[in-house]
């Protein structure tokens, strides 16, 4: 937590799901209609084949959708992309740029995740950027090290509180169900706020940073009670409503 910082619980369903998994998305929205908004704001980020139809689901909740990519470009030769235009067009409000998935996958390194982050603002969504540590980098030692690089390769000098969302995601922690230690994280999440005060100035101390990899309704209070943790990315348990509004619900019991 950090004061004066409504904090943003954020799924992002990878390459899953299809119309069948919609009816999630639903009880998402309606657990947040109940209440649960109080405490968080909620995203979740879907393939782009569902995006439209999530978006309309939830136009109805306080729960907004999202993409999980996009491309540098508006438009053009590029078969099989998408662009930020076209995420918005359909309804999303963020999308993630530089998860290690794609980073790994895709070959994407820090200049393209910052050209991403800025086709993001450009098409008006807010840019969720994801950092982290290989399970190698970490025991080597070079945790913040790697922090620090990425933060400055990836993160546009001219981000905002408002337009942009850090995600440290440790990449040993993803789907694996191992999590690091509180001190860990506290580490980890102090060194990235003093990297983007250093950069952006004021702008940083109002913008979120949150924790992903292998979040669940067990360890959030844990994990998301840290100082400088300003919600959380989710994998595996935002594909189940009652996992990810359990997660959410954490934030009753965090003061
Ligand atoms: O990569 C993640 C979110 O972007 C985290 O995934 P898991 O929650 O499945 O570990």
């Amino acid at each position: 937590m950090t004061p004066g910082i409504r904090p943003l619980v954020a799924g992002n369903w990878k390459m899953n799901g299809t119309s069948a998994s919609l009816n999630e998305l639903r009880m998402i929205g309606n657990g947040f209609m109940s209440g649960l908004d109080a405490e968080t704001e909620a995203l979740v980020c879907v393939p782009a084949t569902l995006l439209a139809h999530a978006a309309e689901i939830l136009s109805r909740t306080p729960v907004r959708a999202g993409g999980e990519d996009c491309h540098t470009k508006e438009s053009g030769a590029h078969t099989g992309c998408i662009s930020a235009e076209m995420l918005k067009d359909a309804g999303a409000s963020h999308v993630i740029v530089g998860h290690s998935e794609r980073r790994a996958d895709n070959n994407e390194d820090d200049a393209i995740v910052q050209a991403k982050a800025s086709a993001a603002w450009r098409a008006g969504l807010v840019a969720i950027i994801c950092i982290g540590e290989t399970r190698a980098e970490r025991e080597a030692g070079a945790t913040l090290d790697v922090l620090s690089r990425q933060i400055a390769g990836s993160v546009p000098p001219n981000a905002t509180a408002s337009n942009t969302v850090i995600a440290y995601e440790p990449v040993w922690a993803i789907g694996t169900g191992l999590t690091p230690t509180a001190a860990d994280v506290t580490e980890a999440h102090a060194h990235i706020r003093e990297k983007l005060s250093e950069k952006l100035g004021s702008a940083a101390a109002k913008m979120r940073i949150l924790y992903g990899g292998s979040v669940k309704p067990s360890n959030a209070v844990e994990l998301l009670g840290v100082k400088n943790v300003d919600g959380a990315l989710v994998g595996g348990a935002s594909l189940k409503a009652a996992d990810f509004l359990g997660i959410a619900e954490a934030y009753r019991n965090i003061s």
